[in-house]
């Protein structure tokens, strides 16, 4: 089974992260999941700490002469900030509560609820890893799931499509949204609405606000029948959920029509079944390639909502861990806008889990084995 750990807070030496289940012989670079990281970077919105750090991986197990060994690959990421940090990261056990404390908790982290769940007194102790820094190990564990996935034709690409109260109008085909995405700084595929989502940003900066949005994770050439309707914890559609929701400040996810499809009637809502010369086919995509917690063979689709950032240059109100008195916070640095950077980590989340469900679907302990697997699945596919 394909399944990942990892481990690091925001400001300590490094990330790490170890996978363990992907099969061997599958060609991967650091560069490739360099590339990955650097897209995770990027985006219009974001704070101090994107300009210093320059995210790289370093492999140090698993992975030799560029292909994946089939035994567990350990990924680490080192946080440049550290140096700027190393004094408060590592604190004299001897030491009173002192400055450096941070006894404030911010509405919308983890803050409060972390400190008295864990008992600490320094809410530090929560922070540095309820932080999003996180993310970029799951986009480095992502890149390989990805990297598997390409050697099947499967190709998964993420969008904005709304950031505050700017919503893009998305082009109907997916190879025009991938493409308009990718060459845009907030990975909008609307050019005007990307202007306007910019200029909400701003004004939302200067306000000493934060901005929330929603964004679409796209998966194209899937086979069917990925996942499971047998038992409830192999169902995709709930799997994928799981894997988009655990991302930091995701409070929604939908697959395919989503909520709308509660408000329509069946008929306007099912996707209806044809047969050609190509086998199956359907003639418009509402379940989001998904059904009964399987892949059906269409695009997957799957969109989350992000909430705003919690940290705001505005005050919030908030009590003192430690006084219990009162206090508006103070910031130093935060981002304004994740949305983009949540997108890319999605696509990650998700490339991940379709990499499970394409190994436990196709097994194998090297990527030949899984090839010759899925060429005789599809096979059989072609002629049903
Ligand atoms: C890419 C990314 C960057 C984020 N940057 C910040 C930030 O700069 N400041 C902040 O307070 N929260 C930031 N967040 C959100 C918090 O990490 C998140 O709200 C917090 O961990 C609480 O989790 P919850 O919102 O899922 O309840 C970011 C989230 C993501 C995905
Ligand atoms: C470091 C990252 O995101 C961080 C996520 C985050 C949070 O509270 O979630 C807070 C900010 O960190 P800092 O307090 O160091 O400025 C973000 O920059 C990253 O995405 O790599």
């Amino acid at each position: 089974m394909l399944r990942f750990l990892n481990a690091g807070e925001s400001h300590g030496p490094a990330l790490t992260a170890i996978v363990e289940g992907m099969p061997a012989g599958v060609p991967v670079t650091e560069e490739y999941i360099n590339t990955q990281l650097a897209r995770r970077q990027m985006g219009y919105g974001r704070g101090g700490r994107m300009k210093i750090e320059r995210d790289q991986v370093e492999f140090t197990a698993g992975v030799r002469g560029g292909f994946t060994l089939g035994t567990p690959i350990c990924l680490v990421i080192r946080n440049r900030d550290y140096a700027n940090w190393e004094k408060t990261m590592t604190p004299s056990p001897s030491a009173d509560l002192d400055e450096r404390v941070v006894t404030r908790p911010r509405p919308g982290h983890a803050d409060l609820a972390g400190a008295i769940k864990y008992n600490h007194a320094d809410i530090r102790n929560v922070l540095e890893r309820a932080s999003a820094r996180e993310t970029a190990t799951r986009v480095a564990v992502g890149a390989l799931g990805r990297r598997l996935l390409e050697m099947f034709g499967i190709q998964i690409f993420g969008h904005v499509v709304q950031i505050g109260s700017v919503r893009a109008v998305i082009p109907p085909s997916y190879e025009e949204v991938r493409r308009l995405a990718a060459a845009s700084e907030l990975f909008c595929a609307d050019p005007e609405a990307e202007q306007a989502m910019k200029t909400e940003i701003d004004a939302s900066k200067e306000a000493g606000d934060s901005l929330g949005g929603i964004f679409e994770v796209v998966v194209t050439n899937l086979p069917v029948g990925l996942g499971s309707f047998v038992q409830w914890d192999r169902k995709l559609d709930g799997r994928l959920a799981q894997a988009v929701m655990s991302i930091q400040a995701v409070k929604g996810v939908e697959i395919g029509m989503g909520f709308r499809a509660a408000t329509l009637p069946g008929s306007q809502v099912h996707d209806e079944i044809f047969y050609g010369s190509g086998g199956f086919y359907r003639c418009t995509n509402r379940a989001g390639g998904l059904e009964g917690g399987i892949t059906n063979g269409e695009p997957l689709v799957i969109r989350a909502a992000m909430k705003p950032i919690p940290t705001l240059y505005k005050p919030l109100k908030s009590v003192d861990l430690a006084t219990k008195e009162p206090f508006a916070a103070s910031v130093e640095r935060s981002d304004t806008c994740a949305v983009p950077a949540a997108a890319v980590v999605a696509e990650a989340a998700v490339a991940f889990e379709l990499a499970r469900a394409m190994i436990e679907k196709f097994g194998g302990d090297s990527l030949a084995e899984m090839q010759r697997n899925y060429e005789a699945y599809v096979a059989y596919v072609r002629q049903v």
